[in-house]
């Protein structure tokens, strides 16, 4: 039997994060990830630095709605490629989307019969995003089932508020009292293959009736010419200005005139704008800029109207600089 690890929090939690770096450890070896995405452009496909065939990404809606036959096929798929000598793994995890409610997704895992032929299920872990997780908790019936449901809650971002640390524990234990609570940023590939070995098993929850509280949509922006630099700050203010808390998530791989062969990574978690990152190199030939967002009540075409006006407005500025140094008298 082949053990499945769900990793499940809320979005920009910390998932995508704390899977690239297991996936880096010996432990973690012989891992095939299954991805899932919200939005209908993935990102965290390219954000896992991993090996390409072991990783499947489910995109284009939330895992939890679709639940039974789309992982049950994945699945199945995973092992014919692994039985046909194609792919070798011990061990998946799968990924869910921030919004995922797993009551289903543990439900399909336990009870469907292809799947449990060859997998069984291994424990959930959940992220929990101290920074942000008492207003999340607060808010979002998605994110209070995804602690409840944990056998270990890896709290992420101490780092960046150590003083949230106590408010967070303590709201999770009202929540889940029962969980192992540990620091996400400590938790490496040995605790995760000890939890794995220990077969610790989530209660198989009741399937229950309305799985997101609210209606969430995506927007996606996408731009082939690369964009300047000045136009990433002013569209993550201007977005975060106007959207104020319809915004819950922002994920971007970003082309910049100005450094071309590395792309820009970008992350908004609600109000927080995480530092910008670069890779070493473009994930694949697709060298368009994508950004993501995800959020409710958000007008579908007005973040591509904003991109376009503060580009324009951008470039319009650094012609007129231009002009103006090409006007100024030369001394001498
Ligand atoms: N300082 C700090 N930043 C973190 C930590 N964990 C994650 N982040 C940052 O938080 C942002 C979101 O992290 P991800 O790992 O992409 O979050 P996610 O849960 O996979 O996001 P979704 O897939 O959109 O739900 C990124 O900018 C990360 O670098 C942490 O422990 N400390």
């Amino acid at each position: 039997m082949t053990p499945i690890t769900l990793l499940t929090g809320f979005l920009g939690s910390g998932k995508t994060t704390l899977l690239s770096r297991l996936l880096k450890s010996n432990d973690f070896r012989d891992t095939a990830v299954i991805i899932n995405e919200f939005g209908d452009v993935s990102l965290d496909h390219d954000l896992v630095d991993s090996a390409d065939e072991t990783i499947v990404t489910l995109s284009n809606g939330c895992l939890c709605c679709q639940v039974s036959s789309d992982l049950a096929s994945t699945l199945s798929e995973l092992n014919r490629r692994r039985s046909a000598g194609e792919i070798t793994f011990k061990r998946v995890m799968i990924e869910t989307s921030g919004l995922a409610d797993p009551v289903p997704l543990l439900h399909a895992l336990g009870t469907d019969h292809v799947i449990a032929m060859d997998f069984t299920l291994a424990g959930v872990v959940t992220v929990v995003d101290a920074v942000a997780g008492k207003m999340t908790l607060e808010r979002y019936g998605e994110a209070r089932r995804q602690v409840a449901l944990a056998d270990v809650l890896l709290m992420s971002k101490v780092d960046l508020e150590e003083a949230r640390r106590e408010e967070t524990t303590e709201i999770l234990a009202t929540i889940n009292p029962a969980a192992t609570v540990a620091d996400a940023c400590h938790w490496d590939g040995s605790a995760a293959s000890a939890l794995i070995a220990s077969g610790v098993k989530a209660t198989m929850p009741r399937m229950f009736g309305r799985r997101h509280s609210q209606r969430f949509s995506t927007v996606t922006l996408l731009r082939e010419r690369p964009l300047p630099a000045l136009a990433v700050p002013l569209l993550l203010e201007g977005l975060a200005a106007h959207l104020g808390d319809r915004l819950l998530r922002l994920k971007g791989l970003i082309a910049l005139e100005e450094i071309a062969d590395r792309p820009m990574v970008v992350h908004a978690v609600q109000h927080m704008v995480h530092k910008p990152e670069w890779l070493d190199a473009w994930p694949s030939p697709d060298r368009r800029s994508r950004i993501v967002l995800i959020g409710h009540d958000i007008l579908p075409d007005w973040p591509g109207l904003l991109l376009d006006a503060i580009e324009d407005e951008v470039r319009d500025a650094a012609a007129a600089s231009i002009d103006r140094k090409a006007a100024y008298p030369k001394a001498g």
